[in-house]
């Protein structure tokens, strides 16, 4: 069974569609939900589905052992990174090499790297006129947004936009696509 946990610091929606879709799979199994901000959506889905869950401890995940030991005690096999908006160290990136993937709201190499997260993507796409937008789904380096797109699916953007709506229709695609995204990486 490869074990995946789950990193989010929101409302989870991507969590519980990934939760919803590996319920009952043969193979896969989401075991952890990992969390860095109290009360976040995600623990109460986490909560919902009887999955464990782990509140990341600041010091500890940036200049202690970013939670490796308990991952691997936990025997985890695969990290999906769900709207989690920490940098992921170093440390971590070398124990899980190739083995952590993220879901990004926009059509990378273009609204990445620092600062390009939620609504902050959708408000750079529509003020600079973008006609088409989209998700990415790529590995993760030490780099914010700059690991291999294994992943791109595009919607359009249309001129009466809000951040708001273009993060509804991009939801969609995250929702449909990401699990079975990981399905096949995980194959
Ligand atoms: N080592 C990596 N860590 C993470 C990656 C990655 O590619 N490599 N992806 C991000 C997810 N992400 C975009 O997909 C992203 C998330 C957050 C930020 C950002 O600027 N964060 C702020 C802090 C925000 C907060 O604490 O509320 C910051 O660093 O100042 C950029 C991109 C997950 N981790
Ligand atoms: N750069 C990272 C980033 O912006 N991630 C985005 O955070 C949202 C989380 O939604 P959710 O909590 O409902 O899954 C998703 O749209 C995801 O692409």
């Amino acid at each position: 069974m490869k074990r995946i946990a789950i990193f989010a610091s929101g409302a989870g929606s991507n969590a519980r569609k990934i939760i919803e879709h590996f319920n009952h799979h043969p193979r896969i199994s989401v075991e952890l939900i990992v969390c860095n901000k109290p009360g976040a959506g995600v623990l109460n889905i986490a909560d919902e589905h009887g999955i464990p869950t782990l509140l990341l401890d600041k010091e500890q995940f940036f200049r202690g052992n970013a939670y490796v030991d308990e991952l691997k005690a936990d025997e985890i096999d695969f990290i999906v990174l769900a709207g989690f908006l920490w940098k992921v160290p170093a440390a971590l990136i070398q124990a899980y090499p190739g083995k952590i993937v993220n879901i990004h709201p926009a059509l990378l190499p273009n609204y990445g790297g620092k600062g390009m997260y939620g609504h902050f993507v959708h408000e750079a796409v529509i003020a600079n006129k973008e006609t088409e937008s989209g998700i990415s789904i790529h590995l993760v380096d030490e780099l914010y947004d700059h690991g291999k797109v294994v992943f791109q699916a595009s919607c359009e953007v249309k001129a009466d936009d809000t951040p708001e709506t273009l993060a509804q229709r991009i939801h969609e695609l995250e929702h449909k696509h990401f699990a079975p995204v990981i399905e096949t990486l995980l194959s």
